[in-house]
Protein backbone atom coordinates (compact mmCIF):
# COMPACT_ATOMS: atom_id res chain seq x y z
CA UNK A 1 0.00 0.00 0.00
CA UNK A 2 1.52 3.28 -1.36
CA UNK A 3 0.19 6.76 -0.46
CA UNK A 4 1.77 10.12 -1.50
CA UNK A 5 2.11 11.67 2.19
CA UNK A 6 2.39 15.91 1.53
CA UNK A 7 1.72 16.82 5.13
CA UNK A 8 1.20 20.65 5.48
CA UNK A 9 -0.82 20.99 8.63
CA UNK A 10 1.64 19.56 10.88
CA UNK A 11 4.28 21.33 9.66
CA UNK A 12 3.55 25.10 8.87
CA UNK A 13 1.53 25.29 12.09
CA UNK A 14 2.60 25.72 15.75
CA UNK A 15 2.43 22.15 17.89
CA UNK A 16 1.66 21.53 20.97
CA UNK A 17 5.24 20.99 22.48
CA UNK A 18 3.56 18.52 24.70
CA UNK A 19 3.48 14.73 23.98
CA UNK A 20 0.99 12.74 26.16
CA UNK A 21 -2.70 12.79 25.96
CA UNK A 22 -3.59 13.87 29.07
CA UNK A 23 -6.13 16.47 29.47
CA UNK A 24 -5.27 19.80 29.18
CA UNK A 25 -5.99 23.51 28.17
CA UNK A 26 -3.66 23.76 24.63
CA UNK A 27 -2.57 27.34 23.38
CA UNK A 28 -0.30 28.91 20.92
CA UNK A 29 -1.25 25.69 19.27
CA UNK A 30 -3.02 24.40 16.59
CA UNK A 31 -3.14 20.56 17.16
CA UNK A 32 -0.74 18.17 19.36
CA UNK A 33 0.34 15.42 18.60
CA UNK A 34 -0.88 11.41 19.32
CA UNK A 35 -0.52 8.14 18.70
CA UNK A 36 -3.60 6.23 18.12
CA UNK A 37 -5.22 3.25 20.52
CA UNK A 38 -3.88 -0.02 18.84
CA UNK A 39 -7.13 -2.03 18.72
CA UNK A 40 -7.28 -5.46 20.11
CA UNK A 41 -9.08 -6.95 17.14
CA UNK A 42 -9.16 -5.11 14.15
CA UNK A 43 -11.68 -6.33 11.46
CA UNK A 44 -12.81 -4.24 7.92
CA UNK A 45 -16.76 -3.96 7.69
CA UNK A 46 -16.94 -1.80 5.01
CA UNK A 47 -14.09 0.56 2.57
CA UNK A 48 -15.16 2.88 -0.33
CA UNK A 49 -13.26 1.73 -3.56
CA UNK A 50 -14.12 5.16 -5.02
CA UNK A 51 -12.69 6.77 -2.33
CA UNK A 52 -9.86 4.46 -2.35
CA UNK A 53 -9.12 5.49 -5.53
CA UNK A 54 -9.24 9.28 -5.09
CA UNK A 55 -6.50 8.86 -2.79
CA UNK A 56 -4.25 6.77 -5.32
CA UNK A 57 -4.94 3.30 -3.70
CA UNK A 58 -5.61 0.06 -5.44
CA UNK A 59 -8.59 -1.81 -4.85
CA UNK A 60 -6.51 -4.83 -4.09
CA UNK A 61 -5.14 -2.71 -1.65
CA UNK A 62 -8.57 -2.70 0.75
CA UNK A 63 -7.90 -5.99 1.86
CA UNK A 64 -4.80 -6.25 2.68
CA UNK A 65 -3.35 -6.03 6.69
CA UNK A 66 -1.54 -2.80 6.04
CA UNK A 67 -4.60 -1.19 5.41
CA UNK A 68 -6.49 -2.72 8.07
CA UNK A 69 -3.91 -2.03 10.56
CA UNK A 70 -3.51 1.61 10.03
CA UNK A 71 -7.03 2.34 9.02
CA UNK A 72 -7.75 0.87 12.72
CA UNK A 73 -4.97 2.85 14.43
CA UNK A 74 -2.58 0.07 15.20
CA UNK A 75 0.14 1.26 12.48
CA UNK A 76 1.44 4.58 11.75
CA UNK A 77 2.27 5.57 8.22
CA UNK A 78 5.73 5.58 8.08
CA UNK A 79 7.38 9.46 7.71
CA UNK A 80 4.16 10.71 9.13
CA UNK A 81 2.97 11.77 12.38
CA UNK A 82 -0.64 12.04 13.95
CA UNK A 83 -2.35 14.89 15.63
CA UNK A 84 -5.47 16.00 17.03
CA UNK A 85 -6.67 19.66 16.46
CA UNK A 86 -7.54 21.91 18.83
CA UNK A 87 -10.61 23.93 18.18
CA UNK A 88 -13.46 25.31 20.39
CA UNK A 89 -17.18 26.07 19.87
CA UNK A 90 -20.36 27.15 20.95
CA UNK A 91 -22.85 24.21 22.06
CA UNK A 92 -26.47 24.97 21.81
CA UNK A 93 -25.88 28.80 21.44
CA UNK A 94 -23.54 29.13 24.32
CA UNK A 95 -19.56 29.16 24.43
CA UNK A 96 -18.17 25.87 25.45
CA UNK A 97 -14.43 26.76 25.50
CA UNK A 98 -11.92 24.39 24.37
CA UNK A 99 -13.09 21.21 22.30
CA UNK A 100 -10.81 20.06 19.88
CA UNK A 101 -10.71 16.92 18.87
CA UNK A 102 -11.63 14.20 21.70
CA UNK A 103 -11.94 10.82 19.60
CA UNK A 104 -10.59 12.22 16.15
CA UNK A 105 -7.23 11.63 14.67
CA UNK A 106 -5.73 13.52 11.59
CA UNK A 107 -3.23 10.19 10.38
CA UNK A 108 -1.56 12.44 7.34
CA UNK A 109 -2.54 14.20 4.40
CA UNK A 110 -2.24 12.78 0.84
CA UNK A 111 -1.89 14.47 -2.57
CA UNK A 112 -2.90 12.73 -5.51
CA UNK A 113 -3.86 14.00 -9.22
CA UNK A 114 -3.23 16.97 -7.98
CA UNK A 115 -5.90 17.32 -4.91
CA UNK A 116 -5.11 16.86 -1.56
CA UNK A 117 -6.72 15.04 0.85
CA UNK A 118 -6.76 14.70 4.80
CA UNK A 119 -7.19 11.47 6.37
CA UNK A 120 -8.65 11.34 9.83
CA UNK A 121 -9.82 8.33 12.12
CA UNK A 122 -13.08 8.97 14.24
CA UNK A 123 -13.17 6.76 17.26
CA UNK A 124 -9.21 6.02 17.46
CA UNK A 125 -8.45 6.93 21.14
CA UNK A 126 -7.53 9.60 23.58
CA UNK A 127 -6.18 13.08 23.13
CA UNK A 128 -5.42 15.74 24.86
CA UNK A 129 -8.64 17.23 23.85
CA UNK A 130 -10.94 13.97 25.08
CA UNK A 131 -12.22 15.59 28.54
CA UNK A 132 -14.13 13.58 30.87
CA UNK A 133 -14.67 10.94 27.66
CA UNK A 134 -12.92 7.84 26.01
CA UNK A 135 -11.96 9.01 22.58
CA UNK A 136 -13.90 6.29 21.41
CA UNK A 137 -16.64 5.26 18.91
CA UNK A 138 -19.07 2.55 18.62
CA UNK A 139 -20.05 0.35 15.78
CA UNK A 140 -24.07 1.82 15.76
CA UNK A 141 -22.67 5.70 15.28
CA UNK A 142 -19.87 4.49 12.69
CA UNK A 143 -22.29 2.26 10.38
CA UNK A 144 -24.50 5.84 10.53
CA UNK A 145 -20.99 8.35 9.69
CA UNK A 146 -19.79 6.06 7.42
CA UNK A 147 -23.39 5.13 5.00
CA UNK A 148 -24.75 8.80 5.52
CA UNK A 149 -21.07 10.28 4.26
CA UNK A 150 -21.22 8.60 0.88
CA UNK A 151 -24.93 8.41 0.58
CA UNK A 152 -24.97 12.54 1.02
CA UNK A 153 -21.91 12.57 -1.54
CA UNK A 154 -24.08 10.85 -4.25
CA UNK A 155 -26.96 13.41 -3.26
CA UNK A 156 -24.96 16.16 -4.38
CA UNK A 157 -23.93 17.89 -0.89
CA UNK A 158 -21.09 18.86 -0.20
CA UNK A 159 -19.71 16.43 2.72
CA UNK A 160 -16.22 14.86 4.29
CA UNK A 161 -16.26 11.60 2.45
CA UNK A 162 -15.63 7.67 4.59
CA UNK A 163 -12.94 5.66 3.17
CA UNK A 164 -13.80 2.88 5.59
CA UNK A 165 -15.13 1.21 8.49
CA UNK A 166 -13.47 -0.85 10.91
CA UNK A 167 -14.32 -3.00 14.26
CA UNK A 168 -11.38 -2.57 16.79
CA UNK A 169 -12.19 -6.40 18.73
CA UNK A 170 -13.02 -3.87 21.51
CA UNK A 171 -15.92 -3.19 23.47
CA UNK A 172 -16.87 0.24 24.98
CA UNK A 173 -19.27 1.10 27.43
CA UNK A 174 -22.26 3.27 26.25
CA UNK A 175 -25.52 4.60 27.86
CA UNK A 176 -27.55 5.23 24.59
CA UNK A 177 -30.06 7.52 26.28
CA UNK A 178 -28.41 8.92 28.78
CA UNK A 179 -31.10 7.27 31.39
CA UNK A 180 -28.22 5.47 33.25
CA UNK A 181 -28.04 2.45 31.54
CA UNK A 182 -24.97 1.69 30.21
CA UNK A 183 -24.33 -0.89 27.88
CA UNK A 184 -21.11 -2.34 26.17
CA UNK A 185 -20.89 -1.63 22.78
CA UNK A 186 -19.19 -2.96 19.79
CA UNK A 187 -15.73 -0.58 19.23
CA UNK A 188 -15.54 1.06 15.55
CA UNK A 189 -13.53 3.54 13.58
CA UNK A 190 -14.20 5.54 10.41
CA UNK A 191 -11.37 6.86 8.53
CA UNK A 192 -13.08 10.42 7.07
CA UNK A 193 -11.73 12.23 4.60
CA UNK A 194 -11.92 15.78 3.68
CA UNK A 195 -9.45 18.74 1.84
CA UNK A 196 -8.82 19.82 5.49
CA UNK A 197 -11.12 19.48 8.67
CA UNK A 198 -10.44 23.12 10.02
CA UNK A 199 -13.85 24.04 11.87
CA UNK A 200 -15.32 27.56 12.60
CA UNK A 201 -14.30 26.53 15.79
CA UNK A 202 -10.50 26.67 15.02
CA UNK A 203 -10.85 30.45 14.71
CA UNK A 204 -12.77 30.71 17.57
CA UNK A 205 -10.60 29.26 20.19
CA UNK A 206 -7.68 31.52 19.18
CA UNK A 207 -9.59 34.70 19.02
CA UNK A 208 -10.97 33.68 22.75
CA UNK A 209 -7.90 33.42 23.98
CA UNK A 210 -6.93 36.58 21.85
CA UNK A 211 -4.32 34.83 20.53
CA UNK A 212 -4.16 37.18 17.64
CA UNK A 213 -0.74 35.35 16.43
CA UNK A 214 -1.81 31.57 16.17
CA UNK A 215 -5.05 33.16 14.78
CA UNK A 216 -3.42 35.13 11.69
CA UNK A 217 -1.01 32.22 10.94
CA UNK A 218 -4.02 29.43 10.79
CA UNK A 219 -6.39 32.10 8.81
CA UNK A 220 -3.20 32.89 6.31
CA UNK A 221 -2.59 28.66 6.41
CA UNK A 222 -6.37 28.33 5.25
CA UNK A 223 -6.15 30.72 2.91
CA UNK A 224 -3.12 29.88 1.18
CA UNK A 225 -3.81 26.10 0.81
CA UNK A 226 -7.45 26.29 0.61
CA UNK A 227 -8.86 29.18 -0.69
CA UNK A 228 -5.62 30.10 -2.88
CA UNK A 229 -7.48 32.68 -5.77
CA UNK A 230 -7.97 34.83 -2.22
CA UNK A 231 -4.65 35.02 -1.82
CA UNK A 232 -3.71 35.19 -5.78
CA UNK A 233 -6.25 38.04 -5.73
CA UNK A 234 -5.16 40.00 -2.61
CA UNK A 235 -1.23 40.04 -2.61
CA UNK A 236 -0.52 43.62 -1.26
CA UNK A 237 -4.02 43.59 1.47
CA UNK A 238 -3.64 40.72 3.89
CA UNK A 239 -6.76 42.56 5.92
CA UNK A 240 -8.54 42.32 2.70
CA UNK A 241 -8.40 39.08 2.70
CA UNK A 242 -9.38 38.23 5.69
CA UNK A 243 -12.75 39.41 4.16
CA UNK A 244 -13.13 37.56 1.07
CA UNK A 245 -11.81 34.55 2.85
CA UNK A 246 -14.78 35.00 5.22
CA UNK A 247 -17.34 35.99 2.58
CA UNK A 248 -15.97 32.07 0.46
CA UNK A 249 -17.04 30.41 3.60
CA UNK A 250 -20.39 31.83 3.62
CA UNK A 251 -21.22 31.44 -0.16
CA UNK A 252 -19.97 27.68 0.36
CA UNK A 253 -22.49 27.07 3.65
CA UNK A 254 -25.06 28.71 1.63
CA UNK A 255 -25.14 26.27 -0.93
CA UNK A 256 -24.75 23.20 1.68
CA UNK A 257 -27.60 24.26 3.40
CA UNK A 258 -29.74 24.82 0.76
CA UNK A 259 -28.80 21.00 -0.73
CA UNK A 260 -29.58 20.16 3.38
CA UNK A 261 -32.87 21.36 2.92
CA UNK A 262 -33.38 20.41 -0.26
CA UNK A 263 -33.39 16.50 0.48
CA UNK A 264 -34.73 16.83 3.88
CA UNK A 265 -31.03 16.54 5.59
CA UNK A 266 -31.14 17.13 9.46
CA UNK A 267 -27.80 17.40 10.84
CA UNK A 268 -28.76 17.68 14.39
CA UNK A 269 -25.81 19.31 15.95
CA UNK A 270 -25.23 22.80 14.66
CA UNK A 271 -22.50 23.43 17.03
CA UNK A 272 -19.93 25.98 15.71
CA UNK A 273 -17.28 22.71 16.24
CA UNK A 274 -19.48 21.29 13.68
CA UNK A 275 -19.02 23.38 10.90
CA UNK A 276 -16.26 22.91 8.52
CA UNK A 277 -14.66 26.12 6.61
CA UNK A 278 -15.09 24.33 3.00
CA UNK A 279 -18.63 24.42 3.81
CA UNK A 280 -18.69 20.40 4.02
CA UNK A 281 -20.85 18.81 5.94
CA UNK A 282 -19.58 17.17 9.10
CA UNK A 283 -19.61 15.04 12.00
CA UNK A 284 -22.83 12.60 11.31
CA UNK A 285 -23.72 12.17 14.69
CA UNK A 286 -27.63 12.48 16.06
CA UNK A 287 -28.69 13.38 12.04
CA UNK A 288 -31.60 12.49 10.56
CA UNK A 289 -33.89 12.64 7.28
CA UNK A 290 -36.88 14.05 7.12
CA UNK A 291 -39.92 11.51 6.72
CA UNK A 292 -43.52 13.11 7.34
CA UNK A 293 -42.46 16.66 6.41
CA UNK A 294 -42.47 18.87 9.60
CA UNK A 295 -40.05 21.79 9.70
CA UNK A 296 -40.06 21.48 13.24
CA UNK A 297 -38.44 17.87 13.46
CA UNK A 298 -35.06 17.33 15.19
CA UNK A 299 -33.69 13.99 15.79
CA UNK A 300 -31.45 14.98 18.73
CA UNK A 301 -32.53 14.25 22.13
CA UNK A 302 -30.80 16.62 23.86
CA UNK A 303 -32.48 19.04 21.55
CA UNK A 304 -35.91 17.62 22.01
CA UNK A 305 -37.27 20.66 24.51
CA UNK A 306 -35.50 24.00 22.32
CA UNK A 307 -35.94 22.28 19.34
CA UNK A 308 -32.88 24.79 18.00
CA UNK A 309 -31.58 22.85 15.31
CA UNK A 310 -34.61 21.79 14.12
CA UNK A 311 -35.50 21.29 10.12
CA UNK A 312 -36.76 24.23 9.71
CA UNK A 313 -34.00 26.57 11.69
CA UNK A 314 -31.13 25.40 9.45
CA UNK A 315 -30.46 28.27 7.30
CA UNK A 316 -31.12 30.79 10.77
CA UNK A 317 -28.43 28.54 12.83
CA UNK A 318 -26.19 28.57 9.66
CA UNK A 319 -25.78 32.62 9.49
CA UNK A 320 -25.78 32.50 13.35
CA UNK A 321 -22.72 30.19 13.04
CA UNK A 322 -21.20 32.75 10.51
CA UNK A 323 -21.40 35.50 12.77
CA UNK A 324 -19.35 33.84 15.21
CA UNK A 325 -17.04 33.05 12.52
CA UNK A 326 -17.46 36.66 11.41
CA UNK A 327 -16.64 37.40 15.39
CA UNK A 328 -13.35 35.22 15.48
CA UNK A 329 -11.68 36.50 12.20
CA UNK A 330 -12.59 40.46 12.78
CA UNK A 331 -9.72 41.12 14.99
CA UNK A 332 -7.53 40.60 12.14
CA UNK A 333 -9.58 43.18 9.75
CA UNK A 334 -10.48 45.49 12.69
CA UNK A 335 -13.19 46.59 10.60
CA UNK A 336 -16.62 45.05 10.55
CA UNK A 337 -17.99 45.88 7.26
CA UNK A 338 -16.47 43.32 5.19
CA UNK A 339 -18.26 40.98 7.63
CA UNK A 340 -21.82 42.50 7.36
CA UNK A 341 -21.94 43.09 4.12
CA UNK A 342 -20.93 38.82 3.52
CA UNK A 343 -24.02 38.31 5.95
CA UNK A 344 -26.43 40.31 4.59
CA UNK A 345 -24.94 38.74 1.05
CA UNK A 346 -26.09 35.63 2.59
CA UNK A 347 -29.18 36.50 3.97
CA UNK A 348 -30.35 37.75 0.49
CA UNK A 349 -28.40 35.37 -1.96
CA UNK A 350 -29.95 32.51 0.63
CA UNK A 351 -33.57 33.69 0.26
CA UNK A 352 -33.39 33.42 -3.72
CA UNK A 353 -31.37 30.17 -3.67
CA UNK A 354 -34.02 28.64 -1.64
CA UNK A 355 -36.96 29.76 -3.38
CA UNK A 356 -35.51 28.13 -6.85
CA UNK A 357 -34.65 25.28 -5.28
CA UNK A 358 -38.21 25.17 -4.20
CA UNK A 359 -38.74 25.82 -7.47
CA UNK A 360 -37.05 23.01 -9.12
CA UNK A 361 -38.53 20.89 -6.30
CA UNK A 362 -41.83 20.82 -8.07
CA UNK A 363 -40.55 21.39 -11.61
CA UNK A 364 -40.76 24.92 -12.32
CA UNK A 365 -38.29 26.60 -14.28
CA UNK A 366 -37.19 30.19 -14.73
CA UNK A 367 -34.50 30.67 -17.36
CA UNK A 368 -32.33 32.03 -14.83
CA UNK A 369 -34.48 34.56 -13.19
CA UNK A 370 -35.68 34.64 -9.98
CA UNK A 371 -39.34 33.06 -8.95
CA UNK A 372 -42.38 35.60 -9.69
CA UNK A 373 -44.54 36.22 -6.65
CA UNK A 374 -47.27 33.62 -7.72
CA UNK A 375 -44.46 31.29 -8.06
CA UNK A 376 -43.39 31.95 -4.45
CA UNK A 377 -47.29 31.98 -3.59
CA UNK A 378 -47.48 28.45 -4.90
CA UNK A 379 -44.56 26.89 -2.82
CA UNK A 380 -45.79 28.33 0.36
CA UNK A 381 -48.87 26.96 0.03
CA UNK A 382 -47.23 23.24 -1.00
CA UNK A 383 -45.53 24.01 2.57
CA UNK A 384 -48.86 24.37 4.45
CA UNK A 385 -50.44 21.91 2.75
CA UNK A 386 -47.94 19.19 3.06
CA UNK A 387 -48.15 19.47 6.67
CA UNK A 388 -51.96 19.01 6.95
CA UNK A 389 -51.25 15.28 7.83
CA UNK A 390 -48.15 13.32 7.70
CA UNK A 391 -46.86 13.25 4.38
CA UNK A 392 -43.54 11.99 3.53
CA UNK A 393 -41.35 14.58 2.07
CA UNK A 394 -38.90 12.51 -0.04
CA UNK A 395 -41.90 10.15 -1.53
CA UNK A 396 -43.90 12.82 -2.00
CA UNK A 397 -41.69 14.69 -4.35
CA UNK A 398 -40.91 11.88 -5.94
CA UNK A 399 -44.33 11.12 -6.99
CA UNK A 400 -45.44 14.81 -7.78
CA UNK A 401 -43.19 13.64 -10.84
CA UNK A 402 -45.58 11.74 -12.42
CA UNK A 403 -48.86 14.27 -12.25
CA UNK A 404 -49.79 14.84 -15.71
CA UNK A 405 -50.42 18.79 -16.90
CA UNK A 406 -53.84 17.39 -18.68
CA UNK A 407 -54.86 15.99 -15.03
CA UNK A 408 -58.60 16.42 -13.84
CA UNK A 409 -58.76 17.85 -10.41
CA UNK A 410 -62.26 19.25 -10.58
CA UNK A 411 -64.30 16.68 -8.38
CA UNK A 412 -63.15 13.73 -5.89
CA UNK A 413 -60.11 12.52 -4.62
CA UNK A 414 -59.07 11.24 -7.90
CA UNK A 415 -56.49 13.83 -8.28
CA UNK A 416 -54.30 12.50 -5.51
CA UNK A 417 -53.61 9.55 -6.71
CA UNK A 418 -50.19 10.10 -8.18
CA UNK A 419 -49.10 10.58 -4.60
CA UNK A 420 -51.38 9.04 -2.68
CA UNK A 421 -48.39 6.33 -1.36
CA UNK A 422 -46.64 9.57 0.21
CA UNK A 423 -49.36 9.57 2.79
CA UNK A 424 -48.55 8.02 6.29
CA UNK A 425 -52.72 7.33 6.70
CA UNK A 426 -54.62 8.49 3.66
CA UNK A 427 -57.62 7.70 5.43
CA UNK A 428 -57.35 10.80 7.63
CA UNK A 429 -57.25 12.98 5.18
CA UNK A 430 -60.40 15.04 5.75
CA UNK A 431 -62.56 16.72 3.21
CA UNK A 432 -61.24 19.91 4.06
CA UNK A 433 -57.72 18.69 3.28
CA UNK A 434 -58.88 17.61 0.07
CA UNK A 435 -60.15 20.52 -1.04
CA UNK A 436 -56.95 22.58 0.36
CA UNK A 437 -54.85 20.19 -1.92
CA UNK A 438 -57.39 20.80 -4.92
CA UNK A 439 -57.00 24.23 -4.52
CA UNK A 440 -53.20 23.79 -4.48
CA UNK A 441 -53.20 21.40 -7.61
CA UNK A 442 -55.58 23.81 -9.52
CA UNK A 443 -52.58 26.18 -8.97
CA UNK A 444 -50.13 23.60 -9.92
CA UNK A 445 -51.93 22.54 -13.09
CA UNK A 446 -52.37 25.87 -13.93
CA UNK A 447 -48.53 27.04 -13.47
CA UNK A 448 -47.16 23.76 -15.57
CA UNK A 449 -50.03 24.30 -18.38
CA UNK A 450 -47.88 27.68 -19.16
CA UNK A 451 -45.18 25.81 -20.17
CA UNK A 452 -44.78 23.78 -23.31
CA UNK A 453 -43.04 21.35 -22.02
CA UNK A 454 -43.94 18.05 -21.99
CA UNK A 455 -44.45 15.43 -19.00
CA UNK A 456 -41.63 13.48 -19.52
CA UNK A 457 -39.21 16.38 -19.77
CA UNK A 458 -40.64 18.06 -16.69
CA UNK A 459 -40.51 14.53 -14.63
CA UNK A 460 -36.62 13.89 -15.95
CA UNK A 461 -35.75 16.87 -14.25
CA UNK A 462 -37.93 17.02 -11.26
CA UNK A 463 -35.81 13.16 -11.09
CA UNK A 464 -32.48 15.10 -10.99
CA UNK A 465 -33.23 17.17 -7.79
CA UNK A 466 -35.44 15.02 -5.80
CA UNK A 467 -33.88 11.83 -4.65
CA UNK A 468 -36.25 8.47 -4.80
CA UNK A 469 -33.58 6.69 -2.13
CA UNK A 470 -32.54 8.20 1.03
CA UNK A 471 -30.51 7.05 3.92
CA UNK A 472 -33.81 6.97 6.55
CA UNK A 473 -33.22 6.98 10.01
CA UNK A 474 -34.82 3.16 10.53
CA UNK A 475 -33.08 2.00 7.44
CA UNK A 476 -29.72 2.83 9.20
CA UNK A 477 -30.89 1.23 12.02
CA UNK A 478 -31.48 -2.02 10.12
CA UNK A 479 -28.04 -2.58 8.92
CA UNK A 480 -26.75 -1.05 12.41
CA UNK A 481 -28.78 -4.24 13.73
CA UNK A 482 -27.30 -7.02 10.84
CA UNK A 483 -23.95 -5.52 11.63
CA UNK A 484 -24.49 -5.71 15.29
CA UNK A 485 -24.81 -9.76 14.29
CA UNK A 486 -21.87 -9.53 12.35
CA UNK A 487 -23.71 -9.39 8.77
CA UNK A 488 -22.55 -6.60 6.91
CA UNK A 489 -24.73 -8.11 3.88
CA UNK A 490 -27.31 -4.79 4.47
CA UNK A 491 -24.02 -1.70 4.15
CA UNK A 492 -23.26 -3.04 1.28
CA UNK A 493 -26.37 -3.19 -0.13
CA UNK A 494 -27.47 -0.01 1.40
CA UNK A 495 -23.90 1.76 0.14
CA UNK A 496 -24.71 0.37 -3.91
CA UNK A 497 -28.61 1.77 -3.27
CA UNK A 498 -27.29 5.59 -1.91
CA UNK A 499 -25.01 5.55 -4.97
CA UNK A 500 -27.30 6.18 -7.17
CA UNK A 501 -30.20 7.47 -5.39
CA UNK A 502 -32.00 9.51 -8.22
CA UNK A 503 -32.07 6.29 -10.03
CA UNK A 504 -35.28 4.39 -10.43
CA UNK A 505 -33.51 0.67 -9.40
CA UNK A 506 -36.74 -0.62 -9.63
CA UNK A 507 -34.58 -3.69 -7.96
CA UNK A 508 -34.45 -1.97 -4.69
CA UNK A 509 -37.94 -0.12 -4.80
CA UNK A 510 -38.79 -2.18 -0.86
CA UNK A 511 -36.43 1.01 0.10
CA UNK A 512 -39.02 3.47 -1.80
CA UNK A 513 -41.28 3.53 1.29
CA UNK A 514 -42.23 5.11 4.29
CA UNK A 515 -40.75 4.47 7.51
CA UNK A 516 -42.73 1.16 9.00
CA UNK A 517 -45.32 1.77 12.14
CA UNK A 518 -42.83 -0.09 14.56
CA UNK A 519 -39.53 2.38 13.57
CA UNK A 520 -41.70 5.28 14.34
CA UNK A 521 -40.99 5.58 18.37
CA UNK A 522 -37.86 3.20 18.28
CA UNK A 523 -34.69 4.34 19.54
CA UNK A 524 -32.31 5.16 16.68
CA UNK A 525 -34.91 5.16 14.31
CA UNK A 526 -37.28 8.15 15.25
CA UNK A 527 -34.88 9.78 18.26
CA UNK A 528 -31.09 9.62 18.21
CA UNK A 529 -29.09 10.64 21.41
CA UNK A 530 -25.25 12.37 21.32
CA UNK A 531 -23.99 8.98 22.94
CA UNK A 532 -21.72 7.99 19.98
N1 LIG B 1 -16.18 9.46 23.03
C1 LIG B 1 -15.55 10.63 23.02
N2 LIG B 1 -14.30 10.72 23.55
C2 LIG B 1 -13.65 11.89 23.57
N3 LIG B 1 -14.14 13.04 23.11
C3 LIG B 1 -15.38 13.01 22.59
C4 LIG B 1 -16.14 11.81 22.51
N4 LIG B 1 -17.33 12.11 21.93
C5 LIG B 1 -17.29 13.42 21.65
N5 LIG B 1 -16.14 13.98 22.04
C6 LIG B 1 -15.73 15.37 21.91
O1 LIG B 1 -16.78 16.21 22.33
C7 LIG B 1 -16.87 17.36 21.51
C8 LIG B 1 -18.24 17.48 20.88
O2 LIG B 1 -18.59 16.26 20.31
P1 LIG B 1 -19.39 16.03 18.97
O3 LIG B 1 -20.42 15.04 19.26
O4 LIG B 1 -19.71 17.29 18.28
O5 LIG B 1 -18.22 15.44 18.04
P2 LIG B 1 -17.79 14.06 17.54
O6 LIG B 1 -18.97 13.29 17.11
O7 LIG B 1 -16.91 13.37 18.51
O8 LIG B 1 -16.83 14.38 16.39
P3 LIG B 1 -16.64 15.16 15.03
O9 LIG B 1 -17.15 16.56 15.18
O10 LIG B 1 -15.18 15.09 14.88
O11 LIG B 1 -17.37 14.37 14.01
C9 LIG B 1 -15.74 17.23 20.50
O12 LIG B 1 -14.65 17.90 21.04
C10 LIG B 1 -15.50 15.74 20.47
O13 LIG B 1 -14.19 15.40 20.06
MG1 LIG C 1 -18.34 17.23 16.58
Amino acid sequence: MRLNIHDRFNQELPADPVLTPSRRQVTEAAFSFVTPRVPSAPRLRHAVTEVAEMLGLAPTDLNGDTFRRVFSGGEVIAGTRPYAMCYGGHQFGNWAGQLGDGRAINLAEVEHRGQHWTLQLKGAGETPYSRTADGLAVLRSSVREHLCSEAMHHLGVPTTRSLCLLTTGDQVLRDVMYDGNPEMETGAVVCRVAASFIRFGSFEILAARNDLATLRQLADYTIRHHYPEIQAENQADTKASYGHFFHAVCQRTLTMIVHWQRVGFVHGVMNTDNMSIHGDTIDYGPYGWLEGFDPDWTPNTTDRSHRRYQFGNQPKIALWNLLQLANALYPLVGDAAPFQAALQEYQDDFSREYTNMQASKIGLTHANQAANEADEELISQLDTVLQLTETDMTIFFRLLADVRKSSNVSAGRDFLAPVIDAFYDPESLTDEMIEQWRAWFSLYLQRLNQSEESDAMRRERMNRVNPKYVLRNYIAQLAIDAADQGDDSLIAELYELLRDPYAEQPERQKWFAKRPEWARHKVGCSMLSCSS
